[in-house]
């Protein structure tokens, strides 16, 4: 069994504002995402900075004591050079022990341990590296005894000392889980003095790159899926790097990602509640139109057409609106599309005419020539019809007073339109071209038309104080009418200053907000007295 219409329309609008919702939830997770993963990056900048300074300063501390130790200290265990190096030591601020080596580059003794009952074969450095003439061997991550407790810690050696850095400061540097600790050469190039031994060479490749070396950036790299944050601090000679592969990330804010993926979950669940409602209203209308289209439903409202040279309210332009359930207002904008493709544009003139008709002539005083303008459709102009139409709603007796009018929006026109144009002209309505110099008709077909009244598109109007190329069309406009004999309405002005610069250039007639917006019928009943109008 197929499903009625109205199930359909909302059946649609659910999945319409179901697409939404889920389109809200994709953006709104891909923002957060991006948020925390700004976060991360900036928080690891900072973390960088730090550690490159502290390990400036640490690495200065510790060659400048090793190149001193070597100039002034021989490398003998003696009791006296033992108690000196210690002194040594603990004037320094980041070394713990300094350490004295035979040739053959065994430890001997220390200023902490004294003389070892065997020197102690060191393990190779990990890194070796040239410094002013000397050769600078670095071991991380070397187990030390200090003050009865065993910690991890660097040693660096130059000639037959070497510093054992503090490890509580190295503690402050080295949790911070950097990656690379990059030393920059003075002539260009760099070297790693720590590498994290967990590190594999597909990353160490990526952060030994020249521009890595050469640059501070922080990004996410999609071949790579993973973070990349190295930064170079010019004011030291170091560079500090970090790889975190996807995958870690997550792990480390799987809490905060969670909680932020729960939030746009319930986000996409209030757009989907929020938008439902308009998906369901626009399917509903495109089902409900032509019950809309009825008396009860369609509104009409009136807005004032005034003569510039008097300021006199000389008619009004009819425009419609639907009043649905619940107090909606629906604007001919939303609903004329539907109106145009649903074939229903008769069924709307005929309902917007009888009502008009209806108020007007209940609504207001006799007003001679007072100008009723109706929007037509062009394919709605056929002489007859409008004239049963209106004919038919008009009282059959008294006040046949109101001066018709019918508005035809500039296009190419059909040829049968002329004829009918024509004789609705004969029958005593006239004719208004809408929306002029928007359109595609020639001045030819303007003159067939041979209205009573071009109406200049509000578009032009806007642009007037503006000086633009568009609204300096005006006074060509104006030539057009003056060459067919019409009169110019101005549509859309609402100042002032456009009012005056219209009328200096000849402009009969005037519409916009700036005299009155649209209004009831009543309303204009009201305004029509306020000005003391001189109908009747
Ligand atoms: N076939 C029919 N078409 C109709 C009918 N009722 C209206 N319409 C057409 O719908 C279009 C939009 O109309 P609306 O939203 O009513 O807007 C009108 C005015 O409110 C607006 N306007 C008037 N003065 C000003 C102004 O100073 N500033 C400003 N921003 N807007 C202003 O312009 C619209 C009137 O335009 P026009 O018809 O070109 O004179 C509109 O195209 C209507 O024609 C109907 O019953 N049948």
């Amino acid at each position: 069994m197929t499903k009625p219409p109205k199930d359909r329309a909302r059946t649609f609008a659910r999945l319409y504002a179901l697409l939404v919702g889920v389109l809200a939830v994709i953006v709104s997770a891909a923002l957060f995402t991006l948020y925390v993963a700004e976060n991360y990056l900036q928080k690891m900048r900072e973390v960088q900075l730090t550690m490159a300074t502290t390990t400036q300063v640490v690495a200065a501390e510790t060659i400048d004591l090793l190149l001193r130790l070597n100039k002034t200290y021989t490398p003998e265990c003696f009791e006296q050079n033992l108690r000196a190096l210690r002194m040594e030591a603990f004037g320094t601020a980041y070394q713990s022990d300094i350490g004295i080596f035979d040739e053959k580059g065994r430890l001997l003794c220390s200023s902490l341990l004294g003389v070892l009952p065997v020197p102690f074969e060191a393990t190779p450095p990990d890194t070796v590296h040239e410094y002013q003439g000397h050769k600078v061997e670095i071991n991380n991550q070397v187990s030390v005894v200090i003050g009865g407790g065993r910690y991890k810690t660097t040693v660096v050696r130059i000639g037959r000392f070497n510093a054992v850095v503090n490890p509580r400061i190295l503690g402050t540097l080295f949790p911070q889980d950097q990656d690379v600790i990059r030393f920059v050469l003075p002539e260009g190039g760099s070297f790693p003095i720590y590498a994290n031994p967990a590190l594999s060479t597909r990353w160490i490749n990526l952060l030994s790159t020249k521009e890595m070396q050469e640059e501070s950036m922080h990004y996410f790299s999609w071949t790579y899926m993973a973070f990349i944050a190295s930064e170079k601090v010019t004011e030291t000679r170091f560079v500090i790097q970090k790889v975190t592969p996807l995958g870690e990330f997550l792990r480390m804010h799987v809490a905060i990602l969670t909680k932020l993926m729960l939030l746009s979950l319930i986000l996409g669940c209030v757009v989907y509640f929020l938008i439902k409602p308009t998906f369901q209203r626009w399917n509903d209308l495109e089902h409900r139109i032509e019950a809309l289209l009825t008396i009860e439903h369609v509104v009409c409202m009136y807005q004032p057409i005034v003569d510039l040279r008097t300021n006199a309210i000389v008619g009004c332009e009819v425009l419609m609106r639907l009043h649905d359930k619940g107090g909606v207002v629906i604007y001919p904008d939303q609903v004329l599309p539907i109106i145009i493709a649903r074939n229903l544009t008769w069924r709307l003139d005929q309902t917007v005419v009888r009502k008009a008709i209806h108020e007007l002539f209940n609504g207001l005083p006799p007003c001679q020539g007072f100008k009723v303008a109706f929007n037509l459709f062009p394919k709605d102009i056929r002489y007859a019809e409008i004239r049963d139409l209106i004919e038919s709603e008009l009282p059959k007796s008294g006040r046949h007073n109101f001066q018709f009018n019918l508005e035809v929006i500039e296009q190419a026109y059909q040829s049968s339109l002329f004829t009918e144009i024509a004789q609705l002209k004969e029958a005593g309505y006239q004719i208004s071209v809408d929306d002029f110099g928007t359109g595609f008709s020639n001045l030819g077909s303007i003159k067939s038309l041979s209205p009573n009244f071009l109406k200049i598109d509000k578009s032009f109007v806007f642009d007037m104080e503006d000086s633009t190329i568009r609204s300096s069309l005006i006074p060509e406009i104006i030539g057009i009418a003056r060459a067919v004999g019409a009169a110019v309405i101005a549509e859309g002005i609402e100042n002032d200053a456009q009012r005056q610069m219209l009328l200096k250039l000849g402009v009969e007639f005037g519409q916009g907000y700036f005299f009155a917006k649209p209004m009831s019928v009543g309303e204009l009943h009201d305004l029509m007295k306020a000005a003391e109008n001189t109908y009747a």
